[in-house]
């Protein structure tokens, strides 16, 4: 008998192929990026395979909840937003799931426009109109002192992952993109830079430096109070662009916003 035989074949199994693992599904403004703005569905996927010491999706990440949905049900969810037009698939990360692709597949014959958030460590074949692609920075180590659960456990597999330029030359020359960094000071500029150099040997198409996006890191009006015209300042100097986080300004980044 074939050892993949349908016939041997779990519920489980069978519930892992059909479905995602979603932590929530809303709809709201997109917060983020050249689309700022924008009207959108938010799909957020549960798992991940970095571990931000700030990652505002914990979660997803740290701690991931989640129910499993079939695509069919997501898809039903979606169209229930009937004025949205756009779609963004966000995690965690989106695209350590093999079902994100159908999902992809799936949104893009209904003509809905879609946003992939990744953290750039994967490649994935799917129509996504907009790689929205936010590659980790050494800052975002969870060292032993910011780690928000444990002792560090994380920070060498974190690390390790964090860059692979292969990924993200291939997610930058098959898609339309944009490379957002999550910014905490002004020592993060030398690694984008030198990022950037390394991108830009590797990929074929060509990345302006007005099309980089700065985001300062934060999870609170108040932490964005402290952080945001920093950061833009060093967009103005360096010649990147700034991208607020809206959601966090309109509505303190409560669930579901
Ligand atoms: C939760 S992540 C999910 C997608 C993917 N894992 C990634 O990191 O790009 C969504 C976006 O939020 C950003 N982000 C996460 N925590 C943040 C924080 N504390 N401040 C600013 N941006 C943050 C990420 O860099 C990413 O652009
Ligand atoms: N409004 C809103 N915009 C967003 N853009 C990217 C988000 C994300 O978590 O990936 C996000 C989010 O969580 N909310
Ligand atoms: S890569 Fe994205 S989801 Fe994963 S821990 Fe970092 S910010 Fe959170
Ligand atoms: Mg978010």
């Amino acid at each position: 008998m074939p050892v993949n035989s349908t016939a041997s074949e779990t519920a489980a199994d069978r519930s892992e192929r059909d479905t995602l693992p979603i932590n929530e599904l809303f709809y709201s403004l997109q917060g983020e990026g050249e689309l700022a703005g924008v009207p959108s569905v938010f799909i957020r996927t549960s798992g991940c395979n970095l571990r931000c010491w700030f990652c505002d999706s914990y979660h997803t990440s740290w701690e991931p909840t989640h129910g499993q949905m079939d695509l069919e049900e997501i898809i039903a969810e979606v169209q229930s937003y009937e004025k949205a037009n756009h779609v963004v698939l966000t995690g965690g990360e989106p695209l350590i799931h093999d079902r994100s692709v159908d999902l992809l597949q799936r949104l893009d014959e209904l003509g809905y426009h879609t946003t992939v958030e990744t953290n750039g460590t994967i490649y994935r074949d799917a129509p996504i109109d907009l790689a929205s692609i936010s590659p980790k920075l050494a800052s975002s180590a969870p060292t032993a002192e910011k780690d928000p659960k444990g002792d560090g456990e994380w920070a060498d597999r974190h690390e390790k992952r964090r860059i692979d330029t292969d990924a993200l030359a291939e997610l930058v020359d098959a898609y339309s993109s944009q490379l957002k960094f999550v910014i905490t000071d002004s020592d993060d500029l030398p690694e984008v830079k030198r990022l950037l150099k390394q991108l830009r040997s590797v990929a074929s198409t060509t990345i302006l430096d007005s099309d980089v996006l700065l985001m300062p890191e934060g999870t609170t009006r108040e932490a964005l109070d402290e952080s945001r015209n920093s950061v833009a300042e060093l967009a103005i100097e360096h010649g990147y662009r700034y991208t607020p986080r809206l959601h966090v300004d309109l509505w303190n980044d409560a669930p579901g916003t």
